[in-house]
């Protein structure tokens, strides 16, 4: 369907959740929000393919997504978790490891620091991760995922471990780099402001009943 990026059918997963059936619109900054324990970061693990719906279909583009190659799904849907995962080193270091999991050549020192820019992160690139605080390293974590360039980006409570002027500051910014180069974004929040603020299209997500 046009427009249409991902649509769901009858979905549900491992008999606990039934979803209503949902689209999301290519382009849009979409949020999916709903009460603790809905199956909001499950639908998005759905959607790139982490998790296999025990019933129902989704399409991608028209394509059911489970006769889909899940490597190329999910190097077009990145999903950005709550747990983030950073390897021992510094900022730059974690740039190349991704990368090199990925069998891509690094970006430059210039492509690096400019996503660091994008994510508020006020550090050089030889800077340890290790010690960083936790909404230190989300907003690498998040730096280096958007740098990949996805054609959809979906955050998973992005600004659970970011203050109130930093979770503004980094939305603002990762939605004004999407926009600008098409990618579709897909938020699960808990937090109504930045929802309020940013949504184009809402979806919620109840605990559905047989
Ligand atoms: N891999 C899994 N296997 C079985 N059950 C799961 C799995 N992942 C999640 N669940 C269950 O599915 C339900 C929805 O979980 P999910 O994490 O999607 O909710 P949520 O809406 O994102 O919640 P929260 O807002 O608290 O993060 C929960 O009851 C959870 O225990």
């Amino acid at each position: 369907m046009d427009g249409i990026l991902f649509e769901t059918k009858n979905l549900s997963f491992n008999q606990i959740i039934k979803y209503k059936d949902i689209q999301i619109k290519e382009g849009k900054v979409s949020f999916i929000v709903g009460k603790s324990g809905s199956g909001k970061s499950t639908l998005l693990k759905l959607f790139n393919g982490t998790l296999p719906p025990s019933n129902g279909t989704i399409y991608y583009h028209d394509r059911d997504i489970s006769q889909m190659d899940t490597i190329t799904l999910r190097k077009e849907v990145l999903l950005i978790s709550q747990a983030v995962y950073l390897f021992d080193g510094c900022i730059e270091d974690n740039f190349k490891e991704f990368y090199r999991y990925r069998d891509m050549p690094a970006p430059s020192e210039e492509v690096m620091k400019e996503f660091l820019k994008l994510c508020c992160i006020p550090f050089s690139l030889d800077k340890d991760c290790t010690t960083m605080s936790g909404g230190e390293k989300q907003r690498v974590y998040i730096a280096i995922y958007l740098s990949f360039l996805p054609k959809v980006i979906m955050l998973d409570e992005p600004t659970s471990a970011l203050d109130k002027e930093n979770s503004n500051d980094v939305i603002e910014n990762l939605i004004a780099f999407a926009k600008d180069k098409g990618i579709t974004v897909i938020i699960v929040s808990h937090d109504p402001k930045i929802t309020d603020k940013f949504a184009e299209e809402i979806i919620l997500i109840e605990r559905g009943v047989d």
